[in-house]
């Protein structure tokens, strides 16, 4: 197994994994719109014939929660659609597809850490659309592994380490909610346990135990404000003063999850997977963006 499809290229997580899958040992063939587009499926296939893959990380989605509010068939598509072509073609090919989804599948009221057969309850479109991607991907192909993950953050892209450098030095004061629970993951982390995963399954073989749901977040726990706080910490810019606030006081068109924390044991024991902190990701993800 070397050659691993990539999908999303140019995206935070496909930018990670080009760097973490040779690292490994892997191939990374990056593929993105428009040469690779979910709604024009032709694209897809072609891109199978064509690189021959010897499994696939699905990296591609639509990933604007508020816009997808707005688009429901858009982000359908693309995160529920899409999934469903890769599984099909995948399981033609009998290779191994990693679904990457998201913490934005639980209503975030349990008030503990999620445990992978806890039921999901998406209170969003992004959050049904992300978990009707994973039925997808499992349902057709029964190498699947599906990973949730959090708040992912990166040099490139769009998230909110770079919202929150943006806003502060524009402005002198930012209200950000202090009420809502997750894991940022640096996405550098997380394409680091994509790699360890794909180097499990390479070393050992398919195993049954490997198809399923999988967390795979940062470790801590923490809330926005407190993150805002940490990013600013971490600049070495300005330091606007970060007010905490609750989610009424910021309406969105979204909802999303109050407490999104999630188990990581069963990543840890079936893969041998953990990841570091949020804190050790953001110093390395802020060291690269003062880089750049
Ligand atoms: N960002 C986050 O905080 C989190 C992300 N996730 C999940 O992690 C995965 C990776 O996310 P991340 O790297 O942050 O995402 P990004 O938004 O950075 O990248 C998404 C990529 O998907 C591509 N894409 C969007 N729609 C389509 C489509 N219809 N057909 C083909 N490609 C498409 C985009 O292309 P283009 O740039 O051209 O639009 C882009 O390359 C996704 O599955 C996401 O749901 C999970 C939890 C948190
Ligand atoms: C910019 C800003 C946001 N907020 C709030 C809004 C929201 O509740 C929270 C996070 O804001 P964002 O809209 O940047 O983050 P959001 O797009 O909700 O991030 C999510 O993206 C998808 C793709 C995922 O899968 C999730 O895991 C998660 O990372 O912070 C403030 O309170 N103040 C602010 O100034």
């Amino acid at each position: 197994m070397r050659r691993i499809l990539v999908t999303g290229q140019g995206g935070q997580l496909a930018t990670g994994l080009a760097e973490s899958l040779p690292a490994a040992g892997f191939e990374a063939l990056l593929v993105g719109q428009p040469d690779f587009e979910f709604d024009n499926p032709e694209t897809v296939r072609a891109a199978f014939a064509s690189l021959k893959p010897d499994a696939v990380v699905n990296c591609a989605a639509w990933t604007a929660v508020d816009a997808a509010e707005d688009d429901e068939a858009g982000a359908f598509r693309a995160n529920a659609l899409g999934p469903a072509l890769l599984g099909a073609l995948s399981a033609e090919a009998g290779i191994p597809l990693i679904q990457i989804s998201t913490d934005y599948v639980y209503d975030g009221l349990k008030g503990a850490p999620y445990r992978e057969d806890d039921l999901p309850n998406p209170r969003s479109t992004y959050g049904r659309t992300k978990l009707a991607g994973e039925w997808a991907a499992l349902a057709a192909n029964p190498q699947t592994v599906v990973m949730r993950t959090a708040w992912v953050f990166s040099p490139v892209g769009k998230n909110f380490v770079k919202t929150m450098l943006a806003l502060g030095a524009s402005r002198p004061e930012l209200k950000v909610v202090a009420d809502q629970w997750g894991h940022p993951t640096a996405a550098p982390d997380l394409a680091d346990a994509i790699a360890g995963v794909l180097a499990r399954v390479r070393e050992t073989g398919w195993r049954e135990d490997y198809r399923g749901v999988f967390h795979a977040v940062a470790a801590g726990g923490t809330n926005w404000h407190a993150f805002a706080e940490a990013i600013f910490a971490a600049s070495g810019g300005p330091v606007p003063k970060v007010l905490p606030i609750t989610t009424p006081e910021y309406p969105t068109k979204a909802t999303r999850p109050v407490d999104g924390r999630l188990e990581t044991a069963k990543l840890a024991g079936v893969f041998g997977v953990v990841l570091p902190s949020w804190q050790d990701g953001l110093a390395r993800v802020m060291a690269t963006l003062k880089a750049g």
